[in-house]
């Protein structure tokens, strides 16, 4: 648990953080002030349709004295007909304050709701490749929609059943204040029960929804991974780390219905103690003089009215238990470890300087060994380097999607991991062949990168990377919806629309990774032509798989075991016969190094 309260659960050390209770409770504050005016009324609703219920028992106590007193017709008429008046008035007061609970806890979800989806895309990806897109949907899902629940019902019904809970208790106090205590004391046992129950829900809680989430990710990993999963005959391991995660699964949920078998009997026995107690200790008073029968009468039936709102408390805060682990796993969204702490400072110019840069992923050694680099601004530069060699990794930290272990890696001066995702946008952009369709109109699709282009702008992208033409022939132009279940995209239209972002956001730098390398051919040469649209006038470094792209570069850059083993020009390179003329000449089929044959224009530089 750190200072302000944030835990961090789960087996893995990338696990996205838990919001501590201390902060749970700060934030359930927050969206309770946020609608305050709506809060305050929905109480006062209550608190009304609990005085008009009370008035019920304390009317019936009042009838019976007067009819043991031989009071007349009357007045016992009248009393009857306030008991219907007072049921009816209660009724609806108690319907329009769980409508206007409802109206509030649907507003309030709703904030919970944006507030999420803003957490989670300001989130570093490195964070959440690290904590697994298992547990990230299970928190967007599964845990907001626990979450929704409470503030759609659980939370108006326990304010309902509190309210009438309290002034229940007051009435008797008011009766009689020696029934009030005796009946206050019968209520001892419900507390302890509680007790006991509240002491262990929310860890058990906590252990089910990481528990939940762990199953989601290996389930999540292994429908990603399938074709490896088949090729390497895997099979069997995924099964085995499903069965693991859904034994956990298992185990957690047995634990909190443990819990909850032990808890409900032990408080449903000990409803009816309050009554007989007070019925006990009632008839002993009324043979002393103390209490009239109607105050006895009237007591333990209001005690009898407590055990309501009592069992809706109790079942409630069991699923305040469980939602409130859930908005614990919603909130720590918040606490998420930032590779770097963010900056506001502007980078100075355009050059990027790699210095002593060093990386190790979670597990294993290190995959950088103190990489030095500076690129100039409008260069081409080439990565090349056997497989393995940590190209891909210098290509992330490039990117800003990670920062070094140590070093630092720098735009105009500043941290390129440190920078807002809408300042980073103008400075670098990755560009991979992982290209996602988002469920969403052409122009949503689009405006991601920039929110407030206008439709020229727009066609303007679309025109730079060729693919104007099939938008204009879409049904509804740049209003066509597109993703699964509207309009599917294939493979180099999707490539194509996110190079249209990559104009919109007009980064000065691109860096490369097999943006195009394991596209067919075909596929490859039209994404091609829309790349090298986009590449104009920005800064290049890439991943070069195919030796040509490193012979167009301005400089190369090889890299050999996490460390930069040779730089120049591609002909500097070749004079100097190191690693990179070994590579060329087999590549390019010379008999020299190697002596290999040619290979062609599609070869892999990768060794
Ligand atoms: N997420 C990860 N966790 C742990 N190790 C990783 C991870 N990603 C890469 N590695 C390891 O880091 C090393 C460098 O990988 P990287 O992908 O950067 O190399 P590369 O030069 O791009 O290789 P390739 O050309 O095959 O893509 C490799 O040994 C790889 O196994």
């Amino acid at each position: 648990m750190t200072a302000d309260g944030t835990e961090v659960q789960g087996q893995g050390q990338g696990r996205l953080p838990v919001a501590g209770r201390a902060r749970v409770r700060r934030a359930a504050l927050r969206l309770v002030a946020a609608d305050g005016r709506a809060f305050t009324g929905v109480l006062v609703l209550n608190v009304l349709a609990a005085a008009a219920g009370l008035a019920g028992p304390w009317l019936l106590g009042r009838i019976i004295d007067q009819v043991r007193s031989g009071g007349g017709v009357h007045g016992v008429d009248l009393l009857a007909a306030g008991l219907l008046a007072a049921a009816l008035t209660q009724v609806l007061l108690a319907r329009w304050a769980r409508y206007a609970g409802h109206r509030f806890g649907e507003r309030t979800l709703a904030r919970v709701r944006e507030e999420f989806v803003d957490r989670a895309l300001a989130l570093p990806a490195a964070v959440v490749e690290r904590a697994g897109t298992g547990d990230l949907t299970t928190r967007g899902t599964a845990d907001v929609a626990a979450v929704g629940t409470t503030l759609r019902t659980v939370g108006p019904e326990l304010l309902v059943s509190t309210v009438q809970a309290v002034f229940v208790l007051a009435a008797v106090f008011l009766l009689n204040p020696l029934l009030g205590a005796i009946g206050l004391l019968a209520l001892a046992p419900v507390g302890c029960a509680l007790r006991w129950y509240l002491r262990r829900a929310r860890d058990g809680y906590l252990r089910e929804g990481a528990a939940g989430s762990e199953v989601a990710e290996v389930l999540a990993a292994t429908a990603r991974g399938a074709r490896t999963v088949e090729a390497f005959g895997l099979a069997g391991r995924r099964i085995a780390a499903s069965r693991d995660a859904l034994e956990e699964s298992r185990r957690a949920r047995f634990h909190t219905l443990f819990l909850r078998s032990v808890f409900f009997p032990a408080v449903e026995v000990s409803y009816v103690l309050p009554v007989a107690g007070v019925l006990l200790a009632g008839g002993a008073l009324h043979a002393h003089g103390a209490v009239t029968v109607g105050a006895v009468v009237a007591a333990a039936l209001y005690l009898r009215q407590f055990t309501e709102p009592l069992d809706q408390i109790l079942m409630h805060v069991e699923l305040l238990q469980s939602s409130g682990a859930s908005f614990a796993r919603v909130e720590g969204l918040a606490e998420a470890p930032r590779p770097v702490p963010a900056t506001a400072d502007a980078p100075a110019d355009d050059r990027i300087d790699v210095a002593g840069a060093r990386y190790a992923y979670e597990r294993g050694g290190e995959v950088l060994r103190g990489v030095d680099l500076s690129v100039r601004p409008g260069e081409r530069l080439a990565l090349v380097g056997p497989s393995g060699a940590g190209k891909t990794t210098l290509a992330r930290l490039l990117a800003g999607v990670d920062a070094p272990t140590a070093g630092t890696v720098t735009v105009g001066g500043v941290p390129v991991a440190a920078l807002e995702p809408e300042t980073l946008r103008r400075q670098v952009v990755l560009v991979t062949q992982e290209h996602h369709v988002f469920l969403g109109s052409v122009r949503d699709n689009l405006r991601i990168a920039e929110p407030e282009a206008a439709d020229e702008r727009l066609w303007a992208a679309l025109a730079a990377v060729g693919a104007d033409a099939w938008v204009r022939e879409l049904p509804d132009g740049l209003e066509t919806e597109l993703g699964a279940g509207a309009r599917p995209v294939d493979g180099s239209r999707a490539q194509q629309l996110a190079l249209a972002r990559v104009v919109l956001a007009d980064p000065h730098t691109l860096i490369l990774d097999e943006a195009t390398a394991l596209l067919d051919p075909a596929t490859a040469r039209h994404t091609e032509r829309a790349l090298a649209a986009v590449l104009r006038g920005r800064t290049v470094i890439a991943v070069a798989h195919r030796l040509h792209t490193a012979h167009d570069a301005d400089r190369v850059a090889v890299l050999e075991d996490g460390l930069l083993t040779e730089l120049g020009t591609h002909d500097e390179l070749v004079a100097s016969g190191g690693a990179y003329a070994a590579l060329w000449h087999t590549w390019h089929g010379d008999t020299e190094p190697g002596g290999g044959t040619e290979r062609g224009g599609e070869a892999d530089a990768r060794s």
